[in-house]
């Protein structure tokens, strides 16, 4: 018996890769009655006695799950952004790192299109990841079409993790996709009206090595609900906000009605972006105000 991780899946049958082999395998009849469907990223047990012919035994504990790419044990999570067209939005930036924070994925936020920006918006665009990378967060401009260091900056903070790419339509998620792993090909831009078909809508996801890391070669999640999310864990997906709680007066603060809230003075006095605290409130708004029937399915 062997253990490895699932990098594809074909009409049934499971690839697992392992110490630099690929065996096609597929899942032991028991699988269904147990209700396991092995996912992509799944770490198996399997057996075989050569690369076509294995069984999947068994499949370890999940770290996470998606739905979008349908991917499991996501170690990082790349928020594509462009800098413009469509502009950039601290107020998604800040949503995709609230799910990825609640799901145990590491972020790194990656903003295309800054050799369409001018110098007062570059300015800016510095200032955003000034901040982010005080807070924690890798920040990653993009020097597309002139070099590959951010390209390389990018596998580098991946390091040898499993990545998802995610952002808004038009956000350059294909085309840095197809930067990372130019075999892929992957349509960007307009629709293409030879082929007949839209984007990303016959592909399966596969798992490609870049460098050390393990990159999910379709683009994911275009927006994201915070359905799983529970009001009172919404403070400790944001570092800032934790970094204070401890100088809070109450335990447990919310950071929104209660007295001597120090997040509250570090949001007036600049210490905290006020962008971050008003997204704060607007996603704590929207969780509260969830209609019942949205309410959690299991807990964490
Ligand atoms: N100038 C410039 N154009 C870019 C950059 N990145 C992407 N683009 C262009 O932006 C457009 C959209 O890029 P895509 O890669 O298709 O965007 P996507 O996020 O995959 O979009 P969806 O498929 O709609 O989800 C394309 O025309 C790209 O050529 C960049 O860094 N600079
Ligand atoms: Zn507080």
């Amino acid at each position: 018996m062997q253990k490895g991780q699932v990098r594809k899946a074909i009409s049934g049958f499971y690839y697992v890769y392992v110490d630099g082999q690929t065996y096609q395998t597929r899942g032991r009849g028991n699988f269904r009655v147990k209700n396991m469907a092995p996912l992509i990223g799944d770490f198996v047990d399997f057996e075989s006695d050569n690369l076509t012919e294995g069984v999947l035994l068994d499949i370890y504990p999940r770290k996470n799950e998606l739905v979008r790419p349908t991917v499991a044990n996501v170690d990082c999570g790349v928020i594509v952004m462009s800098a413009i067209e469509p502009d950039f939005s601290s107020y998604l930036v800040d949503r995709f790192l609230v799910y990825l924070e609640a799901n145990n994925i590491s972020p790194i936020i990656y903003v295309t299109k800054i050799d369409l920006l001018d110098e007062t918006a570059k300015a800016d665009m510095l200032e955003y990841k000034t901040y982010y990378e005080s807070i924690g967060y890798k920040m990653i401009l993009s020097d597309y079409p002139a070099g590959a260091s951010s390209l390389e900056a990018l596998v580098t903070n991946i390091g040898k993790g499993m990545a998802v790419f995610m952002g808004q339509s038009g956000a350059g998620k294909s085309t840095l996709l197809n930067q990372l792993m130019p075999e892929l090909d992957l349509q960007t831009g307009e629709i293409s009206t030879s082929l007949g078909r839209g984007r990303h809508t016959t592909r399966h996801v596969e798992l490609h090595p870049v460098g050390d890391a393990l990159i999910a070669d379709t683009p994911g999640f275009s927006t994201i609900d915070l359905i799983d999310i529970e009001a009172v864990d919404l403070p400790s997906f944001f570092p800032d906000f934790e970094a204070l709680r401890d100088q809070c007066r109450f335990g447990g603060c919310m950071h929104i009605n209660e007295p001597n809230c120090r997040v509250k003075e570090a949001v007036a006095s600049g210490e905290v972006a006020p962008y971050r605290y008003e997204h704060y409130l607007q996603f704590h708004e929207e969780i509260v105000g969830r209609k019942p029937m949205y309410i959690k399915k299991n807990k964490r």
